[in-house]
């Protein structure tokens, strides 16, 4: 993918919206009409150390590797765009804005070494030349670490509460044992059962769960969770449509066979732990991947046909691990443990290499965000597409379009974070 040199981003004013830690998003204030339902995402400064790719390869790669697999029309569009220093300089500047510095939010600044940046649509808006939007609702939702490990590559003492407990709960409050049994429960939502799937998102909006928010329109708690809760059937709807899709990216965050730990064996392994540059063009290959539609179902055959390093997901394997940490058997858990690291450690490097890529594709999926914006029907000008989708409910007919974001990939070179939280988060416990 080329970049394409733009003659009215730069001429546009740029404001700040909000950021993550690797992106900084603006939206326009409105100069020229062209930029009328855009945002631009540019890479921030402070997270420059964890890229290997260019901003130009990355959005290649989420194309056509995870737009292959869930479909295209579920990925914002986004267009790379050369832009000049100046113009990132100016970008820079314009966050020192007194409004902007006194938020509490993650450190920012604009990557000014990079030369591209990336024009995206802004999902909170309908279209571009849709002026009106107050009837529409546009919601955020998280699907972080849905899934409990299946991974035997989890050592001690720390496979105790990984099997047990969803990583979400423990991020939000680190609470009692009774507290636990209570919070959100993430197969709920994966049941497609309309009162498992509303319950869910109750417990969400209950904790004030950064994973389930209000996009548009922009209100303050407790207005903004009020607005949730009211418009809660629908989005139980949407998700329970969406199934096919859902299941999908569930499937993608299964590819995690090796968790973090194995994928640390696996380096080391290949003697790669340590360097850098072996390490770039690892993930050069992991990252040049495209992807056909049946896929993800050949690699999850793929990986299931390696026994000795997961647990089976059937029902049966699951209890059984379960039981283990239940009972405190911790020689069982170190057994198991053991047996997978002797099989991994005899694998070949190709094999070893294509864990490591569908751990890093699970740990992307584990991380995305899911946008969903949906309004009542009464526009006669609107229609259904590709984009957006019809809802019947009771009387009343909907019109929703739902976006998965923030799939760039994912570096190596964040698994000793990544191992520091698993150990910061279970021993805690
Ligand atoms: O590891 P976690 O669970 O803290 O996830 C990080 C996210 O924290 P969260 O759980 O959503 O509060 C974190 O989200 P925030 O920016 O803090 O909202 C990032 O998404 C981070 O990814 P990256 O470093 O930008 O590639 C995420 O890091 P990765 O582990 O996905 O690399
Ligand atoms: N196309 C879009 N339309 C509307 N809002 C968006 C869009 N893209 C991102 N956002 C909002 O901006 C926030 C930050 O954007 P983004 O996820 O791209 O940042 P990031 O730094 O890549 O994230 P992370 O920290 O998770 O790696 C999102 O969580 C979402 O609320």
């Amino acid at each position: 993918m080329t970049s394409i040199v733009s003659s009215w981003v730069d001429k546009e004013d740029w404001k700040f919206f909000r950021c993550g830690r690797r992106h900084i998003l603006f939206e326009p204030v409105g100069k020229l009409s062209c930029s009328r339902g855009k945002l631009l995402r540019v890479r921030n400064k402070n997270t420059r150390q964890f890229s290997t790719l260019s901003v130009e390869e990355e959005q290649r790669f989420v194309r056509e590797f995870f737009g292959a697999i869930l479909g295209l029309s579920y990925l914002p569009q986004t267009k790379v765009v050369s832009v000049s220093a100046e113009f990132l300089h100016k970008l820079s500047q314009s966050l020192y804005s007194s409004q902007v510095t006194h938020h509490h939010l993650p450190e920012r600044e604009v990557d000014d070494s990079c030369t591209a940046v990336i024009v995206v649509d802004d999902l909170r808006k309908i279209s571009s030349s849709a002026s009106v939007t107050e009837q529409l609702f546009c919601i955020e939702w998280k699907p972080k670490y849905v899934l409990l490990p299946r991974s035997r590559l989890i050592p001690l003492p720390i496979s105790k509460y990984k099997y047990r407990y969803y990583r979400c709960n423990l991020k939000q409050n680190v609470p009692e044992e009774s507290n636990l049994k209570s919070c959100y429960h993430p197969p709920d939502i994966f049941s497609f059962e309309t009162d498992r799937v509303r319950t869910a998102f109750v417990s969400l909006l209950r904790c004030r769960s950064k994973y389930l928010q209000l996009l548009h329109p922009i209100e303050t708690e407790p207005l903004a969770s009020s607005i949730l809760e009211t418009n809660l059937d629908i989005l139980v709807e949407i998700i329970r449509k969406e199934a096919c899709l859902l299941m999908s990216l569930r499937k993608i965050q299964q590819l995690d066979i090796l968790d973090y730990y194995g994928a640390k064996l696996a380096l080391e392994k290949l003697h790669i732990l340590n360097e850098c540059t072996d390490l770039e063009k690892l993930e050069r290959r992991v990252y040049e991947k495209t992807a056909s539609s049946g896929w993800l179902e050949e690699e999850l055959e793929y990986l299931n046909g390696h026994g000795d390093i997961i647990f089976h997901s059937d029902e049966e394997e699951e209890q059984t691990k379960m039981q283990w940490c239940l009972d405190k058997d911790s020689s069982k858990l170190e057994e198991s443990f053991h047996r997978a690291r002797s099989y991994l450690l005899s694998l070949s490097s190709a094999e070893l290499e294509r864990f490591l890529g569908d751990f890093l594709y699970s740990t992307i999926m584990k991380d995305c965000s899911i946008i969903i914006t949906f309004k009542a029907s009464e526009d006669s000008d609107f229609s259904s597409s590709d984009k957006w989708k019809t809802l019947s409910m009771g009387q009343r007919t909907y019109y929703y379009s739902i976006s998965i974001i923030d799939l760039e990939p994912k570096s190596l070179k964040k698994l000793n974070t990544w191992l520091e939280n698993d150990e910061f988060l279970f021993l805690s416990l």
